[in-house]
């Protein structure tokens, strides 16, 4: 539960009078307040639970009135919980202790004998402030995080996506799992997209995650998020996608690349549902719908022991399969017009219009990097285009499509053999990214990294 949705209030004085009449003060108003006499009680139960506030005294023992003890508290909550409200009180209220307080990281300050109107209007107003501030957090983390969705509208005319598109409709609106197969490129995050936007959870957020390119030190923190100070580099504290996702879908984009150990780490998240912030002993719920993709046969990858079974049994409750663009060659021409169409209107080249030899080499084309190869080969050819068409070998597909001739080698730049290397080999490997990188003896980043680079 995030805070702004948390009505329990920690209070914390020495005194029990004190404690029972805010307490039902708070009552009356709908909080739940959890009393602690002590200064360790105070932090040992923000380590448990979820406050929206707490409220906390400066003096702990009745001889002292230096406020010291209170500072401290404030400060070593402060120090673990950076964004909770916190209203200090004290019956030797001064302007300079007020001051102190606030400079320390207190939000507001209750002076005893206090008014119960007032108390609730600061409790309130803390609600109200960190609402908003959450709410911002919030979605800044997920404007990070939502993949920038360049798609000028879901084309699938061909046959071979027919059932895909029956399959998608059927499932969207239920809550199962749902695990998507295909080369790179035919649009697993479109289509997982898609099933977001047709579920019940579509005014939650769409969580995407790229499972392929995480390393070992960061899964966790990614993932589940983590408090301030959990390792060196936890200056704030983090939002994981698992938390982000609530209430909407969470797509794990290339499961396959996961190794063996956040495989473990994942599975253990997705039996129990439940997970803790890096750092934190905080068990939060997982409440979201779970989308996967892979451009592997993840059956394969567990003969081969290299994905868990039990990990893919969880996965897979439904399987849709993309067929990959060289079999949906009725796509190929209302995908390119409307790639055309965003990129003359992004680069003002309103009247190029493909050529028909241009046309006729897309669909005799492989298209080893499948919708993304051609999104990128037509805005390529948009950009270095001249004249009032695009030909066929403004495309650059030649050069990738067959071999290339050792004269045609000469002319070429490094990187247009590195890219035509990579994509060759990726599609000798039916797509699997992972093998093709093997294959080149590059690393699983070194080859994405390129892959990207090169718009495969
Ligand atoms: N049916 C479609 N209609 C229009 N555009 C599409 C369609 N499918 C995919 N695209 C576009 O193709 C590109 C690749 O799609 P997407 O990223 O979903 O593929 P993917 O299979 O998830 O790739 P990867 O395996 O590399 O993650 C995106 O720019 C997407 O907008």
């Amino acid at each position: 539960m995030s805070r702004s949705q948390s009505n329990r209030i920690l209070i914390a004085d020495d005194n029990k009078d004190v404690l029972q009449a805010i307490r039902l003060a708070l009552k009356s108003e709908g909080y739940q307040a959890d009393c602690v006499q002590s200064p360790a009680d105070a932090l040992k139960r923000i380590q448990q639970n979820e406050y929206a506030t707490a409220i906390i005294d400066l003096n702990y023992h009745l001889d002292t009135t230096s406020g010291q003890e209170g500072i401290q508290l404030l400060e070593d909550i402060r120090e673990r919980e950076p964004d909770l409200p916190i209203v200090v009180m004290t019956a030797w209220a001064t302007i300079d202790v007020a001051v102190e307080c606030i400079k320390r990281g207190a939000n507001d300050f209750l002076q005893k004998p206090w008014d119960d109107e007032r108390l609730i209007a600061i409790v309130r107003s803390q609600l109200r402030l960190n609402d908003a501030q959450q709410q911002s957090h919030r979605l800044r983390e997920e404007n990070r995080t939502l993949r920038k969705n360049k798609s000028a509208g879901f084309i699938a005319q061909s046959r071979a996506m027919k059932p895909v598109l029956e399959l998608v409709e059927s499932v969207a609106d239920s809550d199962a799992s749902i695990l998507i197969t295909g080369e790179n490129g035919t649009g697993k995050g479109v289509i997982a997209n898609l099933i977001h936007q047709n579920s019940g959870r579509k005014e939650s957020p769409f969580i995407s995650v790229n499972m392929g390119g995480i390393p070992d030190g960061v899964f966790e923190s990614e993932l589940f998020g983590h408090v301030k100070g959990a390792f060196t580099d936890a200056k704030e504290n983090r939002i994981g996608r698992f938390e982000l996702a609530a209430g909407g879908t969470l797509f794990l984009d290339e499961v396959a690349n996961m190794p063996l150990a956040q495989q473990q780490k994942l599975l253990r998240a997705l039996e129990t549902r439940e997970f803790e912030r890096v750092g934190s002993s905080r068990t939060q719920t997982f409440d979201a719908r779970l989308i996967v993709a892979t451009n592997a046969n993840l059956q394969s990858e567990v003969e081969q022991g290299r994905f868990r079974m039990d990990l893919l049994y969880r996965l897979n409750t439904i399987s849709i399969h993309l067929p990959p663009l060289r079999e949906r060659v009725e796509d190929i021409e209302p995908l390119a017009t409307s790639f055309l169409s965003r990129y003359t209107k992004k680069y003002r080249k309103d009247d190029l219009k493909i050529s028909e030899k241009a046309l006729d080499a897309m669909k005799n084309y492989e298209w080893p990097g499948n919708i993304r190869e051609l999104d990128h080969s037509i805005e390529r050819a948009v950009l270095t285009t001249r004249a009032d068409e695009i030909s066929d070998t403004a495309l650059g597909l030649q050069q990738s499509a067959a071999s290339p001739s050792s004269s045609n080698l000469d002319d070429m730049s490094l990187e247009e053999v590195e890219a035509y290397l990579i994509k060759r080999t990726l599609s000798r490997c039916e797509g699997k990214a992972n093998e093709a990188a093997k294959e080149l003896g590059l690393s699983r980043s070194a080859f994405y990294r390129r892959m990207q680079r090169y718009g495969l």
